[in-house]
C-alpha cells in the first residue's frame, strides 16, 4: 500500500463564476506540476449539479504538502490564483488510501490479451527449444528440470495479470530471484535471452500489435537486467517483495 496522501477539496462555485474558476485552476496547475511534493492532481465537476467541483491532489505525504509545498517558491503563485475561491471551499482534508483499490475490466490484462495460460506455455516451450540449441544459453539451461519452462510460463502469466499460480505453488518474487543467484549471466547472454524470447513470441503466436509487444518487451528488458544483477557476484538477496504486476503503460490496447 502506498503511503501517499490524497487531499480532497470540495468547492461550490456559482455557475456564473465557473469559467473564471476553471481558468484560475488552469493557472494554479502550473505550480502543482512544478511541485516535487505533488504526485498527481485532477479537478472534476459534478454532472448532476454543475456548481460542485472536487479537486483531488495526491501528495507524497501530508507533511510534504504542509511543510514542503506551502513553504516552497511555487506556492505564492498557486495561492494568488485560487485565493478568490477559498470562501467557496466546503471540505479540505487529507485521506489515507486503504487496501480497497484496484482496476476494473474496462482494459484487458496483458495476460488476457496475450491469450491466457496456453499462450505463455507455448511461449516458454518455444523459448527453451531455442535456448537449448543456442551456444551462449545452452550451458545455462541444459539439464534443468522438465517443469522449468512451465514454471517460467506461470511466472509470466502472474506478472502480466493472470492468476497467482506461481506464487501459490512455487514461491513469490524472492523465490524466483533466488533461482538466478550465482548463475553469472553476462550481458551477451542477457541480450540473446531477449532476442530468443521475442523469436519465441512470434513462433508461439503472441499478439504482434505495437501496444502489447512494447509492454511485453519492457518487462523482458527489466526482468533480464535484474537477472544479470542477481546472478552476479555482488548481488544481495532481495528483501520480501511482491511479484511485479506489469501493465500497458503509456500505450493501452487499441480497441477500435
Ligand atoms: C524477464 C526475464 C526472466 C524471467 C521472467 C525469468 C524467469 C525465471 C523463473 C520464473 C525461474 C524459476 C523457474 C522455476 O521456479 O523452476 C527462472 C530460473 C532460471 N533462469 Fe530465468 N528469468 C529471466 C531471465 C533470465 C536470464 C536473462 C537468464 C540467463 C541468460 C535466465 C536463466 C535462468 C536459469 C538458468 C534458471 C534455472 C535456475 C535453476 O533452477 O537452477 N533467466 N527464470
Amino acid at each position: 500500500m502506498t503511503a501517499h496522501t490524497v487531499e480532497y477539496i470540495r468547492y461550490r462555485i456559482p455557475e456564473q463564476q465557473s469559467a473564471e474558476f476553471l481558468a484560475a485552476y488552469t493557472r494554479a496547475a502550473a505550480s502543482l506540476k512544478a511541485a516535487p511534493q505533488c504526485v498527481d492532481y485532477e479537478l472534476t465537476r459534478c454532472e448532476e449539479d454543475l456548481e460542485h467541483f472536487i479537486l483531488r491532489i495526491t501528495w507524497t505525504s501530508t507533511e510534504d504538502h504542509i511543510k514542503g509545498f506551502r513553504t516552497s517558491e511555487v506556492f505564492p503563485d498557486f495561492l494568488a490564483a485560487i485565493r478568490p475561491y477559498i470562501g467557496n471551499i466546503e471540505e479540505m482534508r487529507h485521506y489515507q488510501p486503504t487496501d480497497v483499490r484496484g482496476t476494473g475490466a474496462a482494459v484487458p490484462t496483458l495476460y488476457d490479451w496475450a491469450g491466457g495460460a496456453e499462450a505463455f506455455s507455448r511461449l516458454t516451450t518455444a523459448f527453451y527449444d531455442r535456448a537449448l540449441k543456442d551456444e551462449l544459453l545452452a550451458p545455462l539451461f541444459e539439464g534443468l528440470h522438465p517443469d522449468h519452462a512451465e514454471h517460467v510460463a506461470l511466472w509470466f502469466g502472474e506478472v502480466f495479470g493472470g492468476p497467482t499460480v506461481y506464487s501459490d505453488t512455487q514461491g513469490g518474487h524472492n523465490h524466483m530471484v533466488a533461482k538466478h543467484m550465482g548463475l553469472g549471466v553476462n550481458e551477451t547472454q542477457r541480450r540473446r535471452w531477449v532476442n530468443l524470447i521475442q523469436d519465441a513470441a512470434d513462433e508461439a503466436g503472441l499478439p504482434t500489435d505495437a501496444e502489447f509487444r512494447s509492454a511485453f518487451l519492457a518487462y523482458v528488458e527489466w526482468g533480464t537486467r535484474l537477472a544479470v544483477y542477481f546472478s552476479g557476484p555482488d548481488a544481495q538477496a532481495p528483501g520480501e517483495q511482491p511479484v511485479p504486476k506489469w501493465n500497458w503503460g503509456a500505450a493501452p490496447p487499441y480497441q477500435g
